[in-house]
């Protein structure tokens, strides 16, 4: 007996038009995608004209696990993925103990069995502890399953310890994952260093605090040749750099986040830290560069950087508040309303760019539709409309800016290997 997805739409990936189809899924794979399949012997799910995507992938997640389970636990954070649509999110180490050994990555693993929601990988750290001094034992997170390399929190200030972390994951096959800031240059900012940033009397992170190092890297990827994948890229320049590496045939690639593709420092008034994340949000040319280095392919996925934190924390004063925003239950009709109803971009191009393409960047399960590949599925209804409301979230973390907003395209549906994992 299998679960057959019944009345359903499908996206053809070359014409980018919906095709009815029914999906049928067997164990943890898709056994037959057909006009219509018998639905004698298998449990149906009536789909009713919905449209049936792979489930979405998010490479950039903090499930903040170890130590920081006051703001995020492995349950509530992979619970707040399933209910975003997606099958598999890769967390980032940034945790206490930092995920900096064998030990810590088996532990991860081991309790995303215990009380995962969906497929969770995880990235090593490049420096033990994050500290930027001494490499880890990249060899060893490799054989623990690690996906990537990266000290995100923090950039790697010194440019001899990341030529040496690159030759290593390059000589291993990974990546290596940038959170790309020169402390130097950021200093204690605390929003995008700019017009907006002097009227408020607010100290400044320049963009230069993320081309500098952003440059940096892609040289040294050149260098070594590894592969260089830069994080929640927000700046203009260093979405030049990404593009012109590219045309140089080096090993890059980027991600960006839904608010850095919608936001801009001039909504801030420095009076809600809930508008604070790093990278910043940047000024409208910014935005706008990173707009169109998504729809060009310069950019190559989309990630949330879901940062939860506690009200507590967010209700601190602009200057002390830590940075980062929640994004995993709602990014998905955020950016369906704001850029495909807009016709910026393309509904299959939306969908690429949360399931195929950090799919195939990273080499993880899933991100495709197929006979015979993993039965990660995920419904979405892209007439139903609904406020992204904090209270609703399965996630401890509320801090969002983009409260009280109205947007359209919610998932109702998600499996995650054969197994239904949300349900509206
Ligand atoms: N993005 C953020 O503003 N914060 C992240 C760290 C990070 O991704 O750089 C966090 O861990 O809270
Ligand atoms: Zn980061």
């Amino acid at each position: 007996m299998g679960l057959l997805l019944t009345g359903g739409y499908l996206l053809d990936q070359r014409t980018g038009e919906k095709v009815r189809r029914d999906v049928l899924l067997e164990d943890d794979r898709i056994q037959r995608i057909a006009e219509t399949i018998d639905p004698v012997g298998h449990e149906c799910i009536a789909v009713n004209g919905h449209l049936i995507v792979p489930g979405f992938i998010d490479v950039h997640v903090h499930l903040r696990t170890p130590g920081f389970e006051y703001k995020e636990t492995i349950a509530t954070g992979t619970k707040a993925a399933a209910r975003g649509g997606y099958s598999t999110v890769v967390c980032m180490p940034n945790t206490r103990p930092v995920l900096d050994s064998k030990e810590m990555i088996q532990f991860v693993y081991d309790s995303a069995v215990k009380e995962g929601n969906c497929r969770v990988f995880a990235y090593g750290a490049i420096t033990k502890g994050e500290l930027g001094e001494e490499l880890t034992d990249m060899h060893a997170l490799k054989e623990a399953g690690v996906v990537g390399f990266t000290d995100d929190g923090v950039g790697v200030q010194e440019a001899a310890v990341m030529r040496r972390a690159m030759e290593q994951a390059a000589e291993l096959g990974l990546p290596i994952v940038i959170h790309a800031e020169d402390e130097s240059l950021a200093g204690n900012g605390c929003m995008n260093e700019g017009e907006v940033s002097r009227r408020l009397g607010l100290p400044g992170i320049p963009g230069t605090a993320e081309s500098v190092h952003v440059a940096r890297d892609i040289l040294l990827a050149k260098q070594t040749g590894a592969h260089l994948h830069v994080c929640h890229i927000s700046d203009a320049d260093a979405v030049e750099m990404v593009r012109f590496a590219k045309s140089q045939g080096i090993r890059v690639t980027a991600e960006v986040t839904p608010h850095h593709l919608l936001l801009t420092d001039e909504q801030i008034d420095g009076t809600d830290a809930n508008w604070k994340v790093n990278p910043p949000l940047r000024t409208e040319r910014d935005r706008i560069a990173c707009l169109e280095a998504l729809l060009d392919g310069t950019i190559d996925m989309i990630a949330t950087d879901h940062a939860p934190h506690t009200k507590e924390e967010k209700a601190k004063p602009f200057q002390t508040a830590p940075f980062g925003f929640v994004g995993l239950e709602f990014a998905f009709p955020l950016l369906y309303t704001h850029l495909v109803e807009t016709g910026k971009m393309s509904l299959a191009q939306l969908v690429e760019k949360f399931t195929t393409s950090p799919a195939k960047v990273f080499g993880l399960p899933g991100g495709t539709l197929a006979e015979g590949n993993p039965a990660d599925i995920t419904i979405l209804d892209l007439s139903q409309e609904n406020v992204i409301d904090p209270n609703t979230f399965a996630s401890k973390g509320r801090n969002t800016p983009f409260k009280g907003m109205k947007v359209k395209g919610w998932p109702i549906l998600t499996i995650t290997a054969g197994t239904i994992t949300y349900r509206a």
